[in-house]
Parts: C-alpha cells; sequence; structure tokens
C-alpha cells in the first residue's frame, strides 16, 4: 500500500477503559485505508470493533498511539476539527435521529452548520433521498413512524450530509433482514463510487464483509489476528485459524 492515499491511519493504538483492567481492550492496533475503498473490521462481539470505531471518529481517546485523518493527527473532542468529513452510522438508527423532529428536520440539521441557503439546503437533501432510495414523502415524519430499513437509509442519508470522505458503518445491517440487508449492503456499494468514499464497515457477519469490503482486518481480543485481500476469483485467504473459523462459520 506504500504510496497510496491514506484516508485514515491508525498507527499502534491501545485502549484502555479502566486502570483497574489487566487488560487493555485494544493492544497495538495499526491499519490504514485507502481512498474509495472499504476495509471491514470483522470480529466476534465483545473483541472491541465499536470502541475502534468510535476512537476513528475521534469520539473515543486512546492511551498509546496516533490517528491521522489525511495525514492529520486526529485528537478525541476535536472531531468538529474535520467539519463532518468524519461521520458515522450505527446499528441503531433511531439513535441517529432526535425523536421530537421530522426526519427531514433532521437531515436539514448539518446543513444548518454549514449555513446552506433554503434552496440548497432542499436541493442536497432532495438528491441524497434520491441517492439512498428514500421516498420524499417519509420526510415528513418523525423517525418512530419509519422502517428499519427506511429509518437506516435515512440515517446513511444524514450521515452524507455533510460530504464526509470517512464513515465507520457499525453493524449497520445487522438488525434488517436479509433481503433489507442486501439492498442496503448495494447501496453502500454504489455511494462508496458515486462520492469516493472510504468505510471502515464494522461486523461479526463474514458473508456482509465479503460483499461490500476490499480488505478485512480480523479483531480477536483487541488484537488484529489476521488481514487479507479479496483476490481476483472473489476469495479470500486467511490464515490465522480464529480468522478461518469466522469465515468458515458464515460459508
Ligand atoms: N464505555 C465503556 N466503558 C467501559 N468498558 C467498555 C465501554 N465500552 C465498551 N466497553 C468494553 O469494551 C469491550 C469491547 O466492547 P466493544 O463494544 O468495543 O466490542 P464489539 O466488538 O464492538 O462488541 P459488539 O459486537 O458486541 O458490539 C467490552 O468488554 C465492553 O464491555
Amino acid at each position: 500500500m506504500e504510496g497510496q492515499a491514506m484516508v485514515i491511519e491508525v498507527h499502534n493504538v491501545a485502549k484502555r477503559y479502566s486502570k483497574k483492567c489487566k487488560q487493555g481492550v485494544l493492544q497495538d492496533i495499526s491499519l490504514q485505508i485507502e481512498r474509495q475503498t472499504c476495509l471491514a473490521l470483522l470480529g466476534e462481539s465483545g473483541t472491541g470493533k465499536s470502541t475502534l470505531g468510535r476512537i476513528m471518529v475521534g469520539l473515543e481517546p486512546i492511551n498509546k498511539g496516533d490517528i491521522l485523518f489525511n495525514g492529520e493527527k486526529l485528537l478525541a473532542g476535536r472531531h468538529k476539527h474535520f467539519a463532518g468529513k468524519i461521520q458515522m452510522a450505527f446499528q441503531d438508527p433511531l439513535s441517529a435521529f432526535n425523536p421530537r423532529i421530522t426526519i427531514g428536520e433532521s437531515l436539514a440539521e448539518p446543513l444548518f452548520v454549514e449555513k446552506a441557503g433554503n434552496s440548497e439546503r432542499t436541493e442536497r437533501i432532495n438528491g441524497l433521498c434520491n441517492d439512498v432510495q428514500l421516498d420524499l414523502e417519509l420526510l415528513h415524519r418523525f423517525p418512530n413512524q419509519l422502517s428499519g430499513g427506511q429509518l437506516q437509509r435515512a440515517a446513511i442519508a444524514r450521515a452524507l450530509m455533510s460530504r464526509p470522505s470517512f464513515v465507520v458503518l457499525d453493524e449497520v445491517v445487522s438488525s434488517l433482514d436479509v433481503i433489507h440487508q442486501h439492498h442496503i449492503l448495494e447501496l453502500l456499494n454504489t455511494l462508496k463510487k458515486t462520492y469516493g468514499l472510504s468505510y471502515l464497515f464494522i461486523t461479526h457477519d463474514f458473508l456482509a464483509a465479503n460483499y461490500v469490503a476490499d480488505r478485512i482486518a480480523v479483531l480477536h481480543d483487541g488484537a488484529i489476528i489476521d488481514h487479507a485481500e479479496k483476490k481476483a476469483n472473489g476469495k479470500w485467504k486467511f490464515v490465522h485459524p480464529q480468522a478461518v473459523r469466522l469465515q468458515e462459520a458464515a460459508l
């Protein structure tokens, strides 16, 4: 990967929530994501995937190491400094929305921050709803009046509203049925190309990773134990027994 433009780089990151714990949640994590590529972070529950995702959007402080976004050091708490260029979407899309305002009002919020005028707001909201195939009628509803699939499309539109270049997708299809999972994964692939996005796609499901990822890093007990690139024949070659087990369990 030497010489390729990296959107985000994680160098030797360690994270410990409490000094009382002997072992930290993450130990010596290093990874990089190039422009317009998707790195899937695959691992079982409790291995530290969401923690690493939150660290990579600047929501969580670290105990050791460095995170670079477009070559600039990312410090927890300085998320605003990157002006929406890094975004995150979650398993429970309801958590992305204020229950007291309509979906349309929620989608407009990042545009008010940018001081976009009325016509630009309408244009960008309509454009993104079109891209994520969200019916404009739904903009007048409140979050609890949408289905899980509709809400996840709206959450993705909201994450993309500020025109980010890097998005952390934390188990974004886990709560959906297989048909809707497939639709959202297809949508993510299209959006990646349309907007030149880079993703960290957090999942416990090898099949979901296989669908969207250019590379997969396997996280186990807070460490990256294996790393594979999709071969030309669409296959992956893992070496570590735990990574092979995760792959075989899905097939
Ligand atoms: N804010 C926190 N304070 C203390 N411990 C935490 C906190 N957040 C997570 N942990 C602990 O860190 C470990 C890793 O959690 P994390 O949510 O990062 O794992 P995960 O791989 O994303 O799991 P899942 O797939 O179940 O969401 C767990 O043992 C969890 O209890």
